[in-house]
């Protein structure tokens, strides 16, 4: 019986990220996950029709130790599962249902009767329908957050994904096809993204990837697509005439590796012979290097990747000789996380009305039954604060003011750092928080700072950046609302556009920011300044 109370208490336990799997394996439930997710899944693709029965046999109001959310998982094994309700026969609950049983068969013949089926399965297509149009009326790509799947280049290619891992899916053009048409009947769909190569996205409801064996063997790598702009953004489009990425890449704050891995994935595809490309990844944490490792590995990246575990990129000295040939620097620091929406993708199970005779007993405190905040606004609220093990920020959220400040100090330190590697031309700097403070105004302060000045730094202008994100519409802010530091901005209307941003709940995404730093390559990448300083002291000897 512990089956139904563990999936009751999954359900109405208050979110705290990470996915609906890790969620059930992470509840030391009694009965086991896969069991407790079979039910729970099952459940949602019939809740409608059980609602209906339930409802109509009158059950909960004859019943009192029945909750509706009880009822539904129950009333799904009684009527579906091969051996019935997973309880002992003379278990209380399980006898409040089957003593009904007649009722329950009869209500279930009449719903099925009068949506003209005559069988199950024409049955579960007709409630599956019914879902479907359901969820058209209710769902559109705002707070829809699919699946996002990026391709490895480095161990596959999205042609031959599709023929196998996706073989049995059908293309959608939208994302809004994508959330209507899940549990469709005419199989899983995909949708191939158009702003970032060999990025797709799937329902969030469906297959559990992790468990894949292209996940096992790094072709497919679980990556929000937000998170795939900065890698792209720095090495740019492949130019119409085979444009090659020169010289070496640092990736300052590397763990868990997922921009490292897209680096190593997008250099790869285009220049698959080049064995001189080097990927310095390093991260602060050593725990966190562990894991960027494993990543790296599992991706096939090892070769152009190499790792400086625990390395604190502030610590680096830029004049290194190992470093002589980095041209490009991707920098995603820590930051407030305050963009990050959990991927809350429990099923919502449509309930049936709780008894409205029911008398709640007096003279002690009521026990708090299993679905009491079911449905409750609070409880299907995306959470704010959840990391789960593929969360690539390290912080839990706080957007309390003076710890932005805090953070954006150190953030404009760490891309000034960059800027000042001899042979950088491109720099990306990259945060999941929705912040201006984090975002532009680190931006602006950095444009303003001595060594952006000094070596001829400046934004890549929209119109410099690869196809797919200079086609993105969301851009820049002046102005966060009730902000007070936004008149320490000192942006143009170009820098804004050159500046990237993604907002929770649009387009799939949570919300993100990255930007590019461009510097043109004059005398050998040499500091304009000091050249000219050198010039001058010549000049007054
Ligand atoms: C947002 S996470 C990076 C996510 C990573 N870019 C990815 O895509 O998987 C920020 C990382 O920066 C690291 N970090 C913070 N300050 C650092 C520093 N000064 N030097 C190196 N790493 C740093 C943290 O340990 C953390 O792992």
């Amino acid at each position: 019986m512990s089956l139904y109370f563990d999936a009751a208490s999954i359900l109405t336990s208050p979110s705290t990220g990470g996915s609906f799997k890790s969620r059930i394996y992470s509840s030391r439930s009694k009965a086991s996950p896969a069991q407790i997710y079979a039910l729970i899944t099952e459940t949602s693709k019939w809740d409608v029709l059980l609602k209906e029965v339930i409802e109509n046999a009158g059950i909960l109001s004859l019943e009192h130790k029945l909750t509706p959310l009880l009822a539904l998982l129950l009333v799904h094994d009684h009527l579906f599962a091969k051996n019935g309700i997973a309880a002992p026969a003379t278990h209380p609950l399980r006898q409040a249902v089957e003593r009904h049983k007649t009722r329950l068969k009869a209500e279930f013949v009449k719903a099925r009767v009068r949506r003209g089926c005559a069988t199950v399965e024409q049955l579960k297509a007709a409630v599956s329908r019914e879902k479907k149009e359901k969820n058209k009326s209710i769902q559109n790509t705002t707070d829809y957050y699919p699946r996002w799947i990026r391709i490895n280049n480095l161990r596959t290619s999205l042609e031959e994904q599709l023929g196998s891992t996706f073989s049995s899916y059908r293309r959608v053009d939208s994302l809004a096809q994508l959330a209507q048409e899940e549990d469709d009947e005419n199989g899983p769909c995909l949708y191939i993204d158009p702003h970032i190569p060999d990025l797709v996205a799937v329902a969030p409801s469906g297959v559990d990837f992790s468990g894949s064996t292209a996940y096992k063997n790094g072709e497919i790598i679980l990556q929000d697509k937000a998170s795939c702009f900065p890698a792209y953004l720095l090495v740019g489009d492949a130019g119409a005439n085979g444009q090659t990425w020169q010289g070496n890449i640092v990736d300052g704050c590397a763990a868990p590796g997922n921009k490292t891995t897209h680096l190593a994935s997008i250099l790869h595809k285009r220049q698959p012979n080049d064995k001189k490309r080097k990927i310095f990844s390093m991260d602060a944490s050593q725990t966190r290097s562990r894991t960027l490792q494993k990543m790296v590995s599992l991706a096939g990246a090892d070769d152009i990747v190499t790792i400086l575990p625990g390395q604190d990129f502030l610590a680096v000295d830029p004049c290194d000789t190992r470093f002589a040939d980095v041209t490009g620097l991707l920098l995603d620091p820590s930051c407030s996380g305050s963009g990050i929406v959990g991927r809350d993708d429990v099923p919502v199970l449509t309930l049936p009305a709780a008894a409205t005779t029911k008398t709640q007993p007096t003279g002690k405190k009521r026990k708090r039954k299993h679905d009491d905040n079911y449905n409750s606004e609070e409880n299907k609220k995306p959470p704010q604060n959840g990391m789960n093990t593929t969360d690539e920020n390290d912080l839990p959220t706080s957007s309390d003011p003076e710890r932005l400040v805090k953070l954006s100090n150190l953030q404009a330190r760490i891309v000034e750092h960059a800027l000042s590697f001899p042979a950088a031309t491109r720099v990306t700097y990259s945060t999941c928080s929705i912040h201006s403070v984090e975002n532009e105004g680190v931006v602006s302060r950095i444009l303003n700072s001595d060594v952006a000045k000094r070596r001829g730094w400046r934004l890549l202008r929209r119109d410099e950046q690869c196809a797919g994100l200079q086609a993105w519409k969301y851009r820049g802010i002046r102005e966060e609302a009730g902000s007070e530091n936004s008149s320490a901005l000192s942006l143009s209307d170009s820098d804004l556009d050159a500046c990237i941003r993604c907002w929770p709940g649009e387009e799939g995404l949570g919300g993100f920011f990255v930007t590019g730093f461009v510097r043109d390559q004059e005398g050998n990448g040499e500091d304009q300044d000091e050249e000219e300083e050198e010039e001058w002291e010549g000049f007054s000897d």
